[in-house]
């Protein structure tokens, strides 16, 4: 049985649900994709964190031990910010390591660099989990570009806003109250400002855009407001009429190639297609020219789904790599 060693980048919310997840299905993986897949490094901020459950060893704060492990298939990155998560995908592409991401901040603004310096280097690059987490909108989109042309994307994008506008409405939870549970929950970015002022949904927008159109709008001229101005009382108000607020984020190309973009919060009726989207789920509506709209609705955050969305990823390139060697 081949053994492939993979290493992780951070060991938070999602890092641990990855490797929860590659341990407790070691076996399974053994028989799906023929191989034994081996953490062999773990990188962190702080070593000296205390953390149950793990092999102390596998542990490291200088990447330069991740990229020393010999014969490394892949390198998971769920750390925070864009730098030096950019240099450590970019080095680690130099290496010949593929990469599989969940960090948006950081592939709003380099992936299609990333992508391209992949290609050069004949490596894979899998960033499912960068949008709308669960959810399977990345894969989905590259399969429906085969044939389609998307126009016109429209969604929620954090699960943490959505999971705070529903507390609001169903539960009369405050503002205040309902991050903190999404924080407990592992659904909001280690600063939740980048969830509640738009930024979050903003970047994945950004990722969609460059997927579909292959190209983003200039970023300074997206209109972004966040749901933090929203009060418990223009929620109970708005339900009172059968009205519900939530944080959309669409964008859309005109004939001409221009892409027009906007995140912030609306006040919709039953009517509308993402009224009925509560908690912590995403939904992503694709206008497409030949299948028409397609709407995929799961989670958008939470440590399983974004560490199975990325294990999924790997999976997909152990099982396209075994199929060129077989032909
Ligand atoms: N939580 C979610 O539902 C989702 C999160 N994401 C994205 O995944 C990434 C991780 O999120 P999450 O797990 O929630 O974050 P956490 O804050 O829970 O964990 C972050 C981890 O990254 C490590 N880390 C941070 N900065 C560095 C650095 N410069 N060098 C080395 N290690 C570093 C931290 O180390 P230490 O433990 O030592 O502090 C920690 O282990 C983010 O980019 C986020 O946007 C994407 C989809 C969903
Ligand atoms: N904080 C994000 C996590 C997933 O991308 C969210 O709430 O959507």
């Amino acid at each position: 049985m081949t053994v492939v060693k993979v290493a992780i980048l951070g060991f938070g919310t999602v890092g641990q649900g990855i490797y929860n997840i590659l341990k407790d299905k070691r076996e399974h993986f053994k028989t799906t994709l023929g191989v034994d897949i081996e953490v062999a490094k773990i990188l962190v901020r702080n070593c000296s964190k205390q953390r149950d459950k793990i092999d102390a060893a596998l542990l490291t704060d200088n990447m330069e031990d991740v990229l020393a492990v010999g014969g490394l298939d892949v390198v998971f990155e769920a750390i925070v910010g864009d730098e030096p998560a950019y240099s450590y995908l970019d080095q680690a592409i130099e290496k010949g390591i593929n990469i599989v991401t969940a960090n948006k901040v950081m592939f709003a603004k380099f992936g299609l660099t990333l992508q391209q310096k992949a290609a050069k280097y004949n490596v894979r690059v899998g960033y499912e989990a960068t949008t709308a987490g669960g959810v399977p909108v990345i894969k989905t989109m590259e399969n429906i570009l085969r044939v389609n042309d998307v126009q016109h994307i429209q969604g929620i994008l954090n699960g943490t806003s959505n999971y705070i506008l529903t507390q609001m409405r169903t539960e009369g939870m405050s503002f205040e109250k309902a991050l903190k549970a999404a924080q407990d929950l592992g659904y909001a970015e280690a600063n939740p400002f980048d969830d509640v002022s738009g930024h979050d949904p903003f970047n994945k927008l950004m990722i969609l855009s460059a997927l579909a159109f292959g190209k983003q709008p200039r970023w300074s001229d997206v209109e972004v407001v966040g749901i933090s101005e929203i009060t418990l009382q223009q929620v109970k108000e708005a339900d009172a009429i059968g009205k519900r607020y939530r944080h959309i984020a669409e964008v859309a190309i005109d004939e001409t190639g221009v892409i027009r973009a906007k995140v912030g919060p609306e006040l919709i009726g039953q009517e509308h297609p993402l009224y009925a989207i509560d908690g912590v789920n995403n939904a992503v509506a694709l206008d497409t020219n030949f299948i028409g709209t397609l709407t995929l609705v799961g989670p958008g955050a939470g440590m399983y789904p974004t560490a199975s969305v990325m294990i999924e990823d790997y999976a997909d390139m152990l099982v396209k790599k075994s199929a060129l060697v077989t032909v």
